[in-house]
């Protein structure tokens, strides 16, 4: 998705856009898929209900409320969860090319395995929004099967606005998969979303 970054300072000095948050919340763990394969991070995204991915999180009124809380709030709406936010999960603020006037703010946060947990758990019942405008929390696979399965194919699926770029760059970062890996997911995934394409079956 176009647009740039911008500093949070030039950003919150344009009170004439609209302001979004959105979060990755992460966990290590030491759980084996099939009992073999490392899963090594636990990354929540979110199936939204326009069928796009996106991570949890939404519109903020920075004259209403902080960034943080503002973030905070649409997590205990979406996740149904108390989650403290604070600057020093914030990450970076892009202008979005479209919709004009539309300011992106990402965080990220690690949290324990137990916790995250727990939000998923906790989600279904306690969240608000779960059903509606969370169809439900993902989990992102952070490995490559054989087949191409895993990341390549969760990447070859649509995200809403910039959170695919939201993404990969926080995978990168956080170093959550190698730069090699990611590399070849993101190919493979190219690959995918082709193929799909060609063949509408
Ligand atoms: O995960 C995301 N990353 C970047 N931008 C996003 C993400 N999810 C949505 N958006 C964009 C597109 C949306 O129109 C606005 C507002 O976000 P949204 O979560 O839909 O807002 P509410 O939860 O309804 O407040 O940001
Ligand atoms: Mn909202
Ligand atoms: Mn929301
Ligand atoms: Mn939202």
């Amino acid at each position: 998705m176009a647009g740039r970054d911008l500093s949070r300072e030039d950003a919150l000095s344009r009170l004439d856009h609209k302001h979004a948050c959105h979060i990755l919340l992460y966990a290590d763990s030491n759980a084996k898929l099939f009992g073999k394969i490392p899963i090594k991070h636990i990354v929540l995204m979110q199936m939204r209900f326009d069928g796009l991915l996106g991570f949890p999180g939404g519109l903020v009124k920075p004259s209403e409320e902080s960034l943080e809380a503002g973030l905070s709030r649409e997590l205990q709406e979406e996740l149904g969860a108390a989650v403290p936010v604070t600057m020093e999960d914030y990450v970076s603020s892009h202008l979005a090319q479209s919709p004009p006037r539309l300011i992106l703010h990402f965080y990220s946060k690690k949290i324990t395995e137990a916790e995250l947990l727990e939000i998923e758990r906790a989600a279904v019942s306690n969240a608000v929004d779960h059903g509606f405008e969370v169809l439900g929390l993902t989990r992102v696979p952070l490995y490559t099967l054989r087949n191409g399965g895993g990341l390549p194919w969760f990447l070859s699926h649509s995200f809403i606005s910039n959170s695919r770029a939201q993404l990969l760059e926080a995978l990168q970062r956080l170093d959550l998969v190698s730069p090699q890996t990611l590399k070849e997911a993101v190919k493979k995934a190219e690959e995918m979303r082709h193929t799909v394409k060609s063949d509408p079956h």
